[in-house]
């Protein structure tokens, strides 16, 4: 295991820790409002959210009042070392359990997010993240960029913040950090 491995792995779990306890009915409300203040301005565009998982916090509603204005797309896993697809995803629609725990939708119509919300463990004020390690988000913002302007919002409870995450080459930065404290970047 390399050094940068071995600190990814500490700061994933310090942060889990974090964001267990800071998990709560009220943040996660308070979270979506301030999720929604900044994406009402993307209205109409192609939107990524995603089914929360485990302490995640949680932006089907805010989700679903985005719904009304363009698609919605959440993450489908299609391989290891492959990038993420989006399938659109729409209020009520009938999903079943994906890779990993989180749902999908069982029709499959691929979206290309312009905006995605990005799920979390921890986070820093420059945009630097770590995921659950797979990699998924990476490569999946790296050919999402590579096709043209994309906004990655991380959404995570302001308690998963890690001071100067340790990050390899092919982290995929954050353009923005929304927490339920508001916007952080
Ligand atoms: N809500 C949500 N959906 C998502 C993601 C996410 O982070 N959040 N993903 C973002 O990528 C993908 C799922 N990726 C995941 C990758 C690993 C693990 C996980 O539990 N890993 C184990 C270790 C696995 C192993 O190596 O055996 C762990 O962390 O304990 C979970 C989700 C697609 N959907
Ligand atoms: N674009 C890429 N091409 C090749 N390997 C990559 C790419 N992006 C990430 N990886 C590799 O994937 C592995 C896991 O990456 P990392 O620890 O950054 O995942 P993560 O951001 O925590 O997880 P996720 O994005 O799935 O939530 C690392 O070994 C990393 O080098």
């Amino acid at each position: 295991m390399t050094d940068l491995t071995a600190l990814k792995t500490a700061a994933r779990q310090a942060a889990f820790a974090r964001r267990k306890a800071a998990k709560s009915p009220a943040r996660d409300a308070e979270a979506t409002q301030a999720l929604l203040t900044e994406l009402l301005p993307h209205k109409g565009r192609a939107l990524a959210g995603y089914m929360h998982i485990r302490t995640e916090v949680d932006p089907l509603p805010a989700m679903a009042a985005m719904a009304a204005w363009g698609p919605i797309g959440v993450p489908v896993i299609i391989a290891q070392g492959a990038p993420l697809e989006f399938h659109q995803w729409q209020p009520g629609c009938t999903m079943v359990e994906g890779a990993f725990g989180a749902q999908i939708p069982v029709e499959a119509k691929p979206i290309v997010p312009e905006v995605v919300i990005v799920p979390l463990v921890a986070f820093d004020r420059k945009g630097g993240r770590l995921g659950y390690g797979g990699g998924f988000y990476d490569r999946t913002l790296e050919r999402l960029r590579a096709r043209g302007p994309v906004t990655a919002i991380g959404f995570a409870f302001a308690d998963q913040e890690a001071s100067d995450l340790p990050l390899e080459p092919t982290d995929q930065p954050l353009d923005m950090i929304v927490t339920e404290r508001g916007r952080l970047l």
